[in-house]
């Protein structure tokens, strides 16, 4: 039922109460899906600075907030103007800050996590010969060796952003479980945060860190009255493992638990399915606003071998033509708007699914080949295509809109043809300088040339090109792959890494740039996980166990196709964690994104079944949900 907007001004009302030193009170604030969080976090702060700001400055405090990206950090940031009585940080800057003038204890600590692991790796042994076995002896190795140098280390220094490999250098794991030891073991510490910041706000709490957050309730609880610790989240928005399962039961009873009710995002009819899918975890349903409307929802079916890009033009076919809304019929390849600002934003469980419709899977599926860590391939910055995405795609779209400035540009800046030293050599010389000149002008026509026509070059022929002419350097993999190429027969050839760089070679460049463009953002599509925290007007879930591939999720439990194993049904019964809560947990953070309409479309192997579940637990409607 819509009601009210202002139902939840009582909360903000509330909460800036107990900012206020004489009734200084620790709280929960429960706010599910596009309560406005983000709108109560800030005007809390203002508040908060507007009464206390005087104090704070004579005593050289600072209020904290610790939000879960970078980018929500700066989002609250600026919209408090930067106020410089108010930190805003990810845990991971926030925790370091606060332990990294402890040296002697990160130090002791580090040793006795060192003997620790040494401890269980030693008592853990493998079958020898085993690539399990391997890992545990040079895991072991390198335990022991920096066992044996710790005490060599002048200072542990950490990164946030970075990678800490140095050996010096902590990881992003150990500066949390470190600050939660200290905070809870080392009364200094506990003492130094909160004279550092008499009140502290953590943005979506359900998925801090359990140990550190527990650690800053410890905190909370003996600083009472002296320490205000405000906990912000939706438990059934906890979409990462690190998370604390319990926190709603857990608050201390002396600490306020306001809750909103207002759903200013979505429509009434999308507030409504929201509601009936978290019914069964908890009671916190929504209200819907009345200006924002019905409304609408719709749950596609289709088989699980359907043909995916048939299945969703037609699927986003028929949104149009129940919303009346155009915009649903640009298709996902054609949407020329950036990512944050797409037609439909379709949201998918796995990269692998956007690479099968965005037209990467080839250059995705070898670039996982490549034997070591998958990271950078699974973020886009792997550091062998970053030639071809940042110079030679941004030069080809220069030269096909003909801009020859930043053409010119590109090679300035970017190619070894035109380094200074080069050009310092030869500038008394115009004749050496017109011959410079032309050396890069050939290099950039033989370059633009593999596009012309209707020609798309494969990824091997532009770095053949690259490696020719010199035009840009090449990493060296893919030298050595494109040398192994020409060579047949040589040893090297065989072996993983180079077959796969040359699996790469083979793709079309068009599937790079387009990997480039899907991790920019610059693409309707994103992961359910990826879009915690946003919203746009009409968005498209796609469900389908069978093209993930996982097993931390399962729609098709979810959702009735496929029977609970023993196993689920304990853990439900216990309220334990398991594929089924999370999955339902992530279809509620998928399904509340939309702020006008929904569509889920499902590939599962029992249509029917979907459709009976849907309909019984009164998710959809008959009407809305559509067989294709
Ligand atoms: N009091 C309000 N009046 C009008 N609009 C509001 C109000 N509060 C929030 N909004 C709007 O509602 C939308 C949702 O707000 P916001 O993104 O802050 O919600 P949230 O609680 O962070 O949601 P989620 O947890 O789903 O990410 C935004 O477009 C915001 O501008």
């Amino acid at each position: 039922m819509p009601s009210d907007p202002s139902v939840d001004d009582k909360v903000d009302a509330e909460i800036a109460e107990y900012l206020t030193p004489e009734a200084a009170r620790s709280f929960f604030l429960y706010a599910g899906a596009g309560s406005g969080k983000t709108r109560s976090l800030v005007l809390a702060l203002q508040d908060a600075t507007r009464k206390r700001g005087h104090d704070l400055t004579l005593r050289g405090q600072q209020i904290a907030v610790i939000t879960f990206t970078n980018a929500a950090a700066d989002e609250i940031s600026s919209r408090l103007d930067f106020d410089p009585l108010i930190t805003v940080s990810t845990i991971h800057s926030f925790a370091w800050r606060l332990v990294n003038e402890f040296q002697e204890d990160i130090r002791d600590w580090m040793k006795r996590e060192l003997q620790a692991s040494v401890a269980s790796l030693q008592a853990s042994p493998s079958k020898s010969g085993t690539k399990k076995e391997a890992d545990r002896i040079d895991r072991l190795e390198r335990d022991l060796e920096r066992t044996a140098t710790i005490d060599r280390i002048r200072r542990f220094t950490y990164n946030p952003a970075g990678e800490n490999r140095e050996r010096e250098a902590l990881n992003h794991s150990q500066v949390i479980k470190l600050t939660a030891h200290l905070l809870v073991s080392k009364p200094t510490l506990a003492h130094i945060l909160v004279t550092r910041h008499p009140i502290l706000f953590i943005d979506e709490s359900q998925d801090t860190n359990k140990t550190l957050l527990e650690a800053f309730m410890h905190v909370a609880v003996e600083w009472e009255g002296r320490f205000v610790l405000g906990l912000f989240g939706d438990t059934m928005q906890r979409i990462y493992n690190e998370g604390k399962t319990d926190i709603e039961t857990s608050i201390p009873t002396s600490w306020a638990t306001p809750a909103k009710v207002m759903n200013h995002r979505s429509p009434e009819r999308i507030v409504e399915l929201g509601n009936r899918i978290r019914a069964d975890v908890d009671d916190h349903a929504q209200q819907s606003r009345e200006d924002r409307g019905t409304g609408t929802v719709r749950l596609f079916l289709a088989a699980a071998s359907s043909d995916t890009v048939t299945v969703e033009t037609v699927a986003s076919e028929m949104m149009a033509e129940i919303t009346g809304d155009t915009d649903w019929t640009i298709s996902a390849t054609d949407d020329v708007r950036t990512g944050k600002n797409p037609a439909v934003k379709r949201l998918i469980l796995e990269h692998s699914m956007a690479a099968q419709r965005f037209g990467f899977a080839e250059i995705f599926a070898a670039l996982r080949s490549v034997p070591g860590d998958n990271t950078s391939i699974l973020d886009g910055s792997v550091p062998e295509l970053q030639v071809f995405l940042n110079q030679v795609v941004p030069l080809i779209q220069a030269h096909q809109r003909g801009d020859k400035f930043t053409v010119a540009r590109i090679v300035r800046e970017n190619s070894p043809l035109m380094t200074r030293e080069r050009l310092n050599q030869v500038s008394s010389e115009a004749g050496i300088l017109r011959a410079i000149l032309s050396e890069c002008q050939a290099a950039v026509d033989q370059l633009t040339n593999l596009w012309s026509g209707n020609l798309v070059p494969t990824l091997g022929q532009v770095a053949g090109v690259l490696e020719a002419t010199r035009l840009f350097p090449l990493p060296t993999s893919i030298k050595t792959a494109l040398m192994a190429a020409q060579v047949e027969g040589e040893a090297e050839a065989s072996t993983a890494g180079i077959e796969s760089w040359q699996r790469c070679l083979n793709s079309s460049f068009s599937q790079v740039e387009r990997y480039g463009r899907y991790f920019a953002g610059e693409t309707p599509f994103a992961t359910h996980q990826g879009v915690k925290g946003l919203e746009f007007p009409r968005v498209m879930v796609v469900i389908s166990d069978e093209e993930a591939g996982g097993f931390m999720f399962s729609y098709e439990k979810l959702l009735g196709a496929k029977g609970l194993t023993a196993t689920d049904i304990s853990n439900a019964a216990k309220g334990k964690d398991s594929s089924l809560s999370r999955t339902r947990r992530l279809m509620y953070v998928t399904a509340s994104r939309a702020s006008e309409a929904l569509a889920i479309v499902a590939y599962t192997s029992d249509p029917q079944a979907v459709r009976r579940f849907a309909i019984d637990n009164e998710w959809f409607s008959d009407k809305e949900i559509i067989t294709l």
